[in-house]
């Protein structure tokens, strides 16, 4: 589905990403929990200690990929493009460490194309590839990614914006409804959380308050 950048935008507001190992709870009570609290977008990303792999993974992907279909949010899927292209994902997520830009875009063809970038060149090199927007982070500290670089706070984005760089961009890394606006105001279009609706008592609530928290800034704004 190509996505023209002010419908990334509108979808990058509040990107949930999860997988199995996030959540303590049932993933798909959860994802259907923050669906109901507004999230905006969805990425499946099954990766770390305890991930599932091959038929279980593809399994749990199309469950999850059902309840965003219910709801028209587009599902992204993180890393694995064999999967997306084999379940028809909205989109993929690729990191510096997976198969470059134009590579995927090429399998892809119109689908949403995100790339987590950490310094000018590779967010060049991204924009020059065809990425439909771009993920950086660890915007605060974080557990969740035992492998997360250094924590960047709101330098990069700041940089990316006052290098007059448009493209649609999305923070991860540490992000709650609490310390969400700040990376608003400095030029995300969006927040991207996994801890904060995963293991969250209430996805839905959880889900809801950045849903507010982001909405408020760009309303102000
Ligand atoms: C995938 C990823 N990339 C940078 S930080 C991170 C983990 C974000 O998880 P949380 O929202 O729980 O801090
Ligand atoms: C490592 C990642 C960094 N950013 C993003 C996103 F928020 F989607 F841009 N997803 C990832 N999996
Ligand atoms: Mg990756």
């Amino acid at each position: 589905m190509a996505v023209n950048p002010q419908a990334m935008k509108n979808l990058l507001k509040v990107y949930f990403i999860m997988g199995s190992t996030n959540c303590h709870q049932n993933p798909e009570k959860v994802l259907q929990a923050a669906i109901q609290g507004g999230v905006t977008l969805f990425q499946f990303r099954e990766k770390g200690a305890g991930c599932l792999h091959g038929k279980e993974k593809e399994s749990l992907a199309k469950k999850l990929q059902a309840i965003c279909k219910e709801s028209r949010i587009p599902f992204i899927v993180n890393d694995d493009i064999e999967l997306a292209l084999k379940i028809n994902a909205d989109g993929v997520h690729i990191g510096q460490d997976d198969e470059t830009a134009d590579t995927v875009r090429r399998k892809i063809g119109s689908k949403i194309l995100g790339v987590s970038v950490h310094s000018m060149k590779e967010a060049e090199t991204a924009i020059r590839q065809g990425a439909d927007y771009l993920g950086i982070g660890p915007i605060y500290p974080t557990s969740t990614k035992a492998d997360a670089k250094a924590v960047q706070g709101l330098s990069f984005l700041t940089e990316l914006r006052s290098a007059d760089i448009k493209i649609p961009i999305v923070g991860i890394g540490g992000i709650t409804f609490e310390n969400a606006s700040p990376l608003i105001e400095a030029g995300a279009d969006g927040v991207s959380v996994i801890s904060a609706i995963s293991q969250a008592d209430s996805p839905e609530k959880a889900a809801e308050k950045l849903y507010d928290a982001v909405n408020k800034i760009m309303r102000n704004a």
